[in-house]
């Protein structure tokens, strides 16, 4: 069932972490005889947030799965920086054990201090949580802890996989707020795979989309980061058209106006 192992994982902690945290060059990778990806080159620098967009099933989590040490390439190489930290779509957490013991899975058993954890639940603002039980936490709640324990252990590289698609509008909102400024302040490599053109222009440095087996736009937001101004309503329909997607129903609606 599982795909041979057929290059080593990508060698960790190699780039400089004061500046890349991944550099990739001619990566590949496929499953079955289907190819996913290839000839793709990818450079993180530390202290910046890269959104990735693509169609469902175009190989984005398998990236990030790579970029994380669980899954390898078939071909190309690259490095990247330790340590990494990921958050994903659940929460993941041990229903057995308290908020702040959870904070610390990460943290080699001997180093681990409540304080630690706790320092991180104030970051999040869940100092209050601590000795809570994750069954009594809200899904944003449960989610800010799932960021705490990403971020106690200072990564150079974070990966974030759909992090609030389980959310409802406003928590995601408030999540998306906070994951910036955190990023901002801990400044790792941040790379966040997403279906949401907005979420991945209000928060991201530079946008990447993969398509067709390669990163067919690398754009940087900017100023296009307001969707208001004209330069951020154009990104968003670029990015749009890239994914071959009609936001507005326009094709539709024109369509069935030509109509008689
Ligand atoms: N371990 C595996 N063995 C076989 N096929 C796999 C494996 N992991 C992923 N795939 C296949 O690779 C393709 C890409 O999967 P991946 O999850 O990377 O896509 P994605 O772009 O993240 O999709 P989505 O946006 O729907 O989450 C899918 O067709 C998936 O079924």
């Amino acid at each position: 069932m599982n795909q041979a192992i057929r290059t080593p994982l990508l060698p960790v902690g190699v780039v400089d972490p004061a500046d890349k945290a991944v550099a990739l060059k001619g990566a590949a990778k496929g499953f079955g005889g289907r190819i996913l990806f290839e000839g793709l080159d990818l450079t993180i620098r530390r202290g910046e947030f890269v959104a990735l967009l693509g169609a469902s099933g175009s190989g984005k989590t398998t990236l990030l799965r790579i970029l994380l040490g669980l899954d390898t390439l078939d071909a190309g190489e690259g490095e990247v920086a330790t340590p990494r930290a990921a958050v994903f779509q659940e929460p993941r957490l041990v229903p057995s054990q308290p908020v702040w013991r959870n904070v610390l899975m990460g943290v080699p058993r001997r180093a681990r201090q409540r304080r630690q954890a706790l320092d991180a639940l104030a970051e999040v603002g869940l100092a209050d949580h601590a000795d809570a039980w994750p069954v009594t936490l809200s899904g944003g709640e449960a989610q800010r802890v799932a960021l705490a324990r990403a971020l106690v252990l200072e990564p150079t590289l974070l990966l974030l996989d759909e992090p609030f698609a389980a959310l409802d509008a406003l928590t995601r909102l408030k999540m998306q707020d906070l994951v910036r400024r955190l990023c901002a302040r801990h400044h790792p490599g941040t790379l966040l795979v997403t279906h949401d053109v907005d979420e991945a222009v209000r928060l991201a440095d530079r946008v990447l989309v993969l398509r067709d087996r390669r990163l067919t736009l690398d754009a940087t937001v900017g100023e296009a980061r307001d969707g208001t101004t004209p330069a951020g309503a154009r990104m968003r329909a670029r990015l749009y058209a890239e994914l071959g997607v009609d936001p507005l129903g326009l094709e539709a609606a024109g369509a069935s106006g030509s109509a008689p």
